[in-house]
């Protein structure tokens, strides 16, 4: 069995319009877009955000998954929210093993599905890497920033998102209340609208290091070939090889770390 990583490296800063720029998170906002200040950095709201609204805060997706939930005395007034499952389930692929696929459809900026498992320091990661070799199992890791998270043995559906050159689905790093502040935590965003039966993809972008020789089955006209192979970038930021217009600002987004929004809904 081969070994699997997919790693990704997102810089995120929120750039509010001059309206929005000093903009509290109030009793009038929905929380459902970037004009919310905690949507626009990425922070989930407090648990407690909900019961200050008409409509509810939108913005307690990882909360609503079941991430992050700790019991503190505020939140003995706040009613648990009803976990809800992702839209989607594992599948066979043709010929890159299992993959994740809709089961619904799915509307562009719409929380798709957290990548969860183990956060592991670099260190821990080249030592598990040796010890997943040596007993012939797959690693399933995704690079966060500071950490790397291991969903080898305890990650959910996410860890079976295969890689595209043209994906449907981007991984955001967010911040959760109460949680470390070291923590990233990764969502996968529709970047597209995704239809009922489609697979789900995203772009591994593996670094130098971490990169795979495996000849890449996306089958999208930009297809670099290899999986989450980085294009060839020059200064002029022009892609040398195989690389279409979006495919190139994408990269030069991960590049100068620029914000890559997508504009979420409700
Ligand atoms: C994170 S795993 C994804 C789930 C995997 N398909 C499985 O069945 O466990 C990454 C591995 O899936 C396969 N894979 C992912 N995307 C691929 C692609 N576009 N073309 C070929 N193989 C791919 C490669 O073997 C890669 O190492």
């Amino acid at each position: 069995m081969s070994k699997q990583i997919a790693i990704i490296k997102i810089h995120e800063s929120c750039t509010l319009d001059d309206e929005n720029k000093f903009k509290k998170c109030d009793q009038e906002c929905e929380c459902s877009d970037d004009s919310c200040p905690n949507v626009c950095e990425r922070k989930e709201c407090p648990e407690t955000c909900s019961s200050n609204k008409k409509n509810g805060c939108q913005n307690q997706k990882f909360r609503n998954y079941g991430i992050g939930i700790k019991k503190t005395k505020k939140s003995k007034d706040v009613k648990a929210p009803e976990l809800t499952k992702p839209n989607v389930e594992i599948r066979e692929t043709r010929g890159k093993g299992r993959g994740l696929y809709a089961t619904k459809f799915i509307q562009t900026g719409d929380f798709v599905i957290p990548f969860t498992g183990e956060y592991i320091s670099k260190e821990e990661k080249v030592k598990r890497f040796e010890e997943y070799g040596a007993k012939m199992m797959e690693a399933y890791m995704l690079d966060s920033g500071n950490h790397t998270i291991d969903a080898t043995e305890f990650g959910n559906q996410a860890k079976y998102i295969n890689h595209s050159c043209d994906p449907n689905l981007v991984a955001e790093q967010w911040k959760l209340h109460m949680m470390p502040k070291n923590l990233n935590y990764i969502a996968f965003i529709a970047e597209k609208d995704i239809f009922e039966g489609e697979e789900l993809t995203f772009n591994y972008r593996l670094s130098r290091d971490d990169s795979c020789n495996i000849e890449c089955k996306c089958g999208s006209s930009n297809c670099s070939g290899l999986v989450g192979k980085k294009e060839n970038v020059g200064k002029d930021g022009e892609v040398k090889k195989n690389g279409s217009k979006k495919r190139k600002m994408m990269e030069a987004d991960v590049e100068v770390g620029l914000k890559k929004t997508v504009k979420r809904r409700r």
